[in-house]
């Protein structure tokens, strides 16, 4: 059946495109195979039936902040298209790292890999479990380089990432290690 034109807007979409959102995600890993823990958690992002994962960052070698006796991390960004809530998509974020290995020792210290939830959209959130934007994203430089390969056409974000890049210190401490390969993700998952 087709509609006339004035009517086409009133029908619901299907697929839910009104609650789909576009999530910004911090990954980092500095213990074991740092490169491999990585692709894995994107892949794994990927498996769930609501998630897609659209944009990766490349990935950056960074010095450790915040506990400094540890190895270097690899961090990097991605962005998934997702219509799950903001803690439905954190649970499965936090199913991932325990998956991979991860676990819970010092405040920022060693981990196979860990997911920050940095931006959801323009989601506001304060609860005891997920705070949404990220609390510390904005001082961190390992966030904040990687996630401008990942907000690449969109003005908005870039420029606030610019702001508040120009103010930070350590940024020298970030380094271009790869591109991050889609390739050996799906060789992997088979498909
Ligand atoms: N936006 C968010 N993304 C991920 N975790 C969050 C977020 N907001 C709050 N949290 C909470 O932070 C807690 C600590 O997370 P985690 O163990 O990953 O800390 P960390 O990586 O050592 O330090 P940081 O939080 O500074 O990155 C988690 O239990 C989680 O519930
Ligand atoms: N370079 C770097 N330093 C960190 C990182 C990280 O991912 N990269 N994560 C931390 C806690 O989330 C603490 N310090």
């Amino acid at each position: 059946m087709t509609l006339p034109d004035d009517r086409r807007e009133a029908v619901p979409d299907p697929i839910g495109s009104e609650l789909r959102k576009e999530a910004y995600i911090g990954l980092g890993s500095n213990l074991g195979d740092r490169e491999t823990y990585l692709q894995d958690a994107i892949r794994e992002l990927g498996l769930h039936p609501l998630v897609d994962v659209v944009r990766v960052s490349d990935i950056y070698e960074t010095e450790p902040v915040g506990y400094a006796d540890q190895g270097r991390f690899l961090n990097m960004v991605a962005v998934v298209s997702t219509t799950l809530p903001p803690a439905s998509l954190h649970h499965h974020m936090k199913e991932i790292e325990d998956g991979l290995g991860r676990i819970r020792t010092i405040r920022n210290g060693p981990r196979t890999v860990d997911l920050d939830l940095l931006l959801m959209d323009d989601n506001v959130l304060d609860t005891s479990e997920l705070i949404i934007p990220h609390p510390r994203m904005w001082e961190r430089a390992f966030v904040l380089v990687p996630m401008r390969d990942a907000a690449k056409g969109k003005p908005h974000l870039l420029a606030t990432i610019a702001g508040h890049l120009d103010r930070l210190e350590g940024k020298e401490g970030v380094t271009r290690w790869s591109n991050f390969n889609w390739r050996s993700v799906s060789e992997r998952s088979g498909s």
